[in-house]
């Protein structure tokens, strides 16, 4: 094999396990080694890649839906054709697969790429340790998903005891056959295990899956995941009302699995905006600094099973501050700043009463 082939990863793991965490986790720590990114959000505002964007090179988003649907063999390799260039000299490719993406179809497309400058690097396993049980009941093909991994990661350890850590490891560990397994906090692992692919001791080096390991698993291949779930899209130029949003969020239903974006809250916060995170009954906040030049909008992503679109909207529309005399005081992001673990400058918000961090 030349020495110039570039190991190309696939990130996988289920809605809000922790995939982007690891990954900006990554960019950050990988000093002097030069990571190629491919995101795609299972959404049209590409929130992912807003947050990946910055702290790469060479990002390349694929764009809307699905990467295994939205994306065919041939699309596929533009991209890698692209971030495989001389030019970019990266070291290694790391694609973020769609929560709801099915990873042995992205893998397939990478072994059947006729891209020569690129080799397959293994597929890596993104768990949430506190919705294991859950995920797993909800999706039976999390564990053919395990089953394919080259490398486990048990992200979010801090949400459960040690106890439980250990139980969900050692059912991980007997689901995932040969993967290595490792525990995370926000997504905090040796770049190494990813970046070199992973060598079991016990069967005499490392594994490459076949077209045969995949066609094993895709013969059980039950309809495909995302089937169940709608997405919808929320984008308002203005700013939304604290705590209009934050009764939206209380009162949200519960098969709107995941919520994720930007919020902007105007004079409530005019230097930061607001990134949101909800997985089930999770939810959290990030005050960041507007980006230079940034258009102040709130752009949110829902994602959800049974749920109403239409009226999710309006609801989100009905949080829009409607002007002057509608202008939030600033005990109006207290509530807020209860689901923002680092807060932000400024008076000391009350504590979390049932935030799970
Ligand atoms: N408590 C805790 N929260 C975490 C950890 N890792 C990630 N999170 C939070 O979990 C939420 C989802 O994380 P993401 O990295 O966006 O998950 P994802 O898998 O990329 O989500 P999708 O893009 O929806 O598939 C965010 O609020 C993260 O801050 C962890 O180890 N512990």
């Amino acid at each position: 094999m030349s020495a110039q082939q570039i190991p190309v990863v696939v990130l996988a793991g289920f809605l809000g396990s922790g995939k982007t965490t690891l990954l900006n986790q990554l960019l950050r720590s990988a000093r002097g080694t030069r990571i190629g990114v491919m995101v795609n959000d299972f959404g049209s505002i590409e929130v992912d890649a807003m947050t990946v964007a910055g702290q790469v090179g060479s990002t390349v988003s694929l764009g809307n839906g699905c990467l295994c649907c939205a994306v065919d063999a041939s699309e596929l390799d533009t991209y890698l054709e692209t971030l495989t260039r001389p030019a970019a000299r990266l070291d290694v490719i790391v694609i973020e697969a769609s929560g709801l993406a099915e990873p042995q179809e992205l893998v397939r497309m990478i072994l059947a790429s006729d891209n020569d400058r690129i080799l397959y690097g293994g597929l890596v396993q993104v768990i949430d340790a506190a919705e294991f049980d859950a995920t797993r009941e909800r999706h039976p093909e999390t564990d053919r998903h395990l089953a394919i991994a080259d490398l486990v990661v048990v992200n979010k350890a801090d949400r459960v005891s040690a106890e439980e850590l250990r139980r969900v490891r050692g059912a991980v560990t007997g689901l995932a056959g040969r993967a290595a397994v490792t525990e995370a906090v926000y997504g905090r692992v040796d770049p190494e295990l990813l970046f070199d692919r992973v060598v079991r001791e016990d069967d005499g080096g490392a594994r490459q899956l076949s077209f045969e390991d995949l066609d094993e698993v895709y013969a059980v291949a039950e309809p495909h995941a995302h089937a169940a779930y709608e997405t919808v899209s929320f984008t308002a130029p203005g700013p939304l009302h604290p705590r209009r949003l934050l009764e939206f969020l209380d009162s949200r239903p519960q098969g709107l699995y995941r919520i994720k974006g930007f919020v902007d809250f105007g004079a409530a916060d005019p230097g930061n905006r607001y990134a949101i995170h909800a997985v089930g009954r999770f939810l959290r906040f990030r005050p960041e600094p507007w980006p230079p030049g940034a258009d102040r909008l709130t752009q949110l992503v829902l994602i959800g099973s049974g749920t109403d679109g239409e009226a999710l909207l309006k609801a989100l529309d009905g949080c829009r501050v409607t002007g002057p005399a509608d202008a939030p005081d600033e005990h109006a992001m207290w509530g807020v700043l209860r689901y923002a673990p680092e807060g932000t400058a400024g008076e000391e918000p009350p504590p979390p009463a049932d935030a799970e961090f």
